[in-house]
């Protein structure tokens, strides 16, 4: 489980996160909501030790990792796997090397073994017969298939997941949320995912968090939070400009 504990964090002036409390429950999908530039990525930063409060306190499975020195933190990161928005591919390698790169570099298993596990996780994903491809001839969905491949091949305890289908068409986005959701039935994985794809969301999650002004407004099981009574959370569930939320 991971527990944010009245996290504050400022950047100079501006106020991002607002005495934050959250708990990611173990072996669920969370999904975080909440409109543009409310910090959900911040969020997602402070669970994996990229970004430290100011105040208040981040506890991942028990360990309070706010004021952790970097071996014990690296340590810690280690039950993470992180799909950043741009799938964050290594340009100059392949497909096969970018997938089988955290194996390489963490597990001292063979390259026969690497080759077959890479391989499977490609499939996994869709993808079989593009390892030889380079990241820049796929296209946005198949990146993002390559970097959640890689995300879950080191059988990571929790997956953040940091908009995973932005910019991507509604069917590719639609197939990228059902493979997020096969693959946490098959891995068992704890998701975060950050996400602006209402009401397509609700589908993927079993609790859904508002993030607004640097607090947590909600927390509930997808029907809940769709059936939220609490103005701010309506008028962003349905994207009406009439309401509280008002555009800068
Ligand atoms: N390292 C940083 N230094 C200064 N400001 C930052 C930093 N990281 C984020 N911010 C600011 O914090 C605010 C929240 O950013 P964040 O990326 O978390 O928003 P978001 O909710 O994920 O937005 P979007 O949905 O548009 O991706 C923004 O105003 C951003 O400019």
């Amino acid at each position: 489980m991971i527990k944010l504990v009245n996290v504050e964090k400022s950047f100079g002036s501006q106020v991002v996160l607002n005495k934050l409390n959250l708990e990611i429950p173990h072996g669920k999908i969370t999904a975080v909501i909440g409109p543009s530039g409310e910090g959900k990525s911040v969020l997602l930063k402070h669970m994996i030790g990229l970004l430290r409060p100011d105040r208040g306190a981040v506890i991942v499975d028990g360990e309070d990792i706010t004021g952790m020195g970097r071996d014990r933190l690296n340590h810690v990161r280690e039950k993470f796997g992180m799909l950043f928005q741009n799938a964050a591919l290594f340009d100059s390698m392949t497909v096969f090397e970018n997938v089988a790169f955290p194996l390489e570099e963490k597990t001292r298993l063979s390259r026969t073994e690497i080759a077959a596990r890479v391989h499977e996780a490609l499939e996994h994903v869709g993808l079989k017969g593009v390892d030889k491809k380079f990241p820049d001839e796929l296209s946005g969905g198949m990146k993002k298939r390559v970097g959640l491949a890689r995300a879950v091949l080191l059988d990571p305890k929790i997956i953040l997941f940091d908009e995973p289908t932005t910019g991507l068409d509604p069917i590719i986005c639609r197939a990228t949320h059902q493979l997020i959701k096969d693959t946490h039935v098959r891995f068992g994985f704890t998701a975060v995912v950050v996400s602006h794809e209402i009401p397509e969301i609700f589908d993927v999650s079993d609790f859904v968090a508002m993030l607004y002004r640097g607090e947590i407004l909600e927390v509930g099981t997808p029907e809940e939070i769709q059936r939220s009574t609490h103005p701010v959370v309506r008028q962003f569930i349905s994207g009406s400009l009439e309401g509280p939320i008002h555009l800068v």
